[in-house]
């Protein structure tokens, strides 16, 4: 059987996932513990001042960061972890990842990649996407919460995080399958006032969760 990936907290809480320094550095001060910086389609040398910035960040607030599909630069930065999809495992060092002593989250969509995520161990599980997106292109069709809850049931001794389509008005409906996380893009980045619908997340999702323990 092959290693596990080191643990992360059982419980993820909100999770904003975002493209820039920026909203790193603004959404730690306002008291966000689980973020990941997501920029793409670049070189990794266009992106390595932002990857080393946000990772110096995270660790300023004992933060869980996590770099988006940039693994190389994690490593040679130390992020907390990496987010993979199904398409970056084909590529990834999953190996040097470990090694190195990162946390690794990964994308699935449905059965078959559940199986293939649950065989690598990682340390968490996104499972998207729940609604109608926005935000990224998919090629397949939301999942809802019904779908959500019975992949949930495979899950019970991984941590997990549910994506897409996720609005504040949403989350109640969300957190009552049981996932330990909820990763909203536009619900912040796209609201008319991210400090009022950070804090309002924060609350609704975090709510009742033990405090996060040190990074
Ligand atoms: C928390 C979380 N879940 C899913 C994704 C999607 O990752 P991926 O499938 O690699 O797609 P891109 O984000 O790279 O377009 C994510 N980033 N974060
Ligand atoms: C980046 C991403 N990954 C998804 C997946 O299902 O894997 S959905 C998604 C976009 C989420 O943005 P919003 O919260 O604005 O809908
Ligand atoms: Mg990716």
């Amino acid at each position: 059987m092959t290693d596990a990936f080191p643990a992360t907290a059982s419980k993820l809480g909100l999770y904003p996932v975002v493209d820039s320094v920026e909203w790193i550095a603004r959404l730690l001060e306002a008291g966000v513990r689980t973020i990941q910086l997501r920029i793409k389609d670049c070189e990794d040398h266009e992106v390595e001042d932002a990857v080393r910035e946000a990772i110096a960040l995270g660790k300023q607030y004992r933060a869980r960061l996590f770099i988006n599909d940039y693994w190389r630069l994690a490593i040679k930065y130390h992020a907390y972890g990496v987010h993979l999809g199904q398409e970056d495992l084909d590529v990834a060092d999953l190996a040097a990842i470990r090694e190195a002593g990162l946390r690794l989250g990964l994308s699935t969509h449905d059965d078959a990649e559940l199986d293939r995520a649950l065989a690598l161990r990682p340390s968490y599980i996104a499972l998207g996407h729940i609604y109608p997106t926005q935000t990224k292109d998919m090629p397949s069709a939301p999942q809802g919460v019904v779908e959500l809850k019975r992949h949930l049931a495979r899950l019970h001794n991984v941590p997990t995080v549910a994506i897409g389509g996720i609005s504040l008005a949403r989350v109640p409906e969300v957190l009552a399958t049981g996932v330990g996380s909820i990763a909203v893009v536009s619900a912040i980045t796209q609201a008319a006032d991210w400090r009022a619908a950070t804090q309002q997340l924060l609350s609704l999702v975090e709510n009742g969760i033990e405090p996060a323990e040190a990074v």
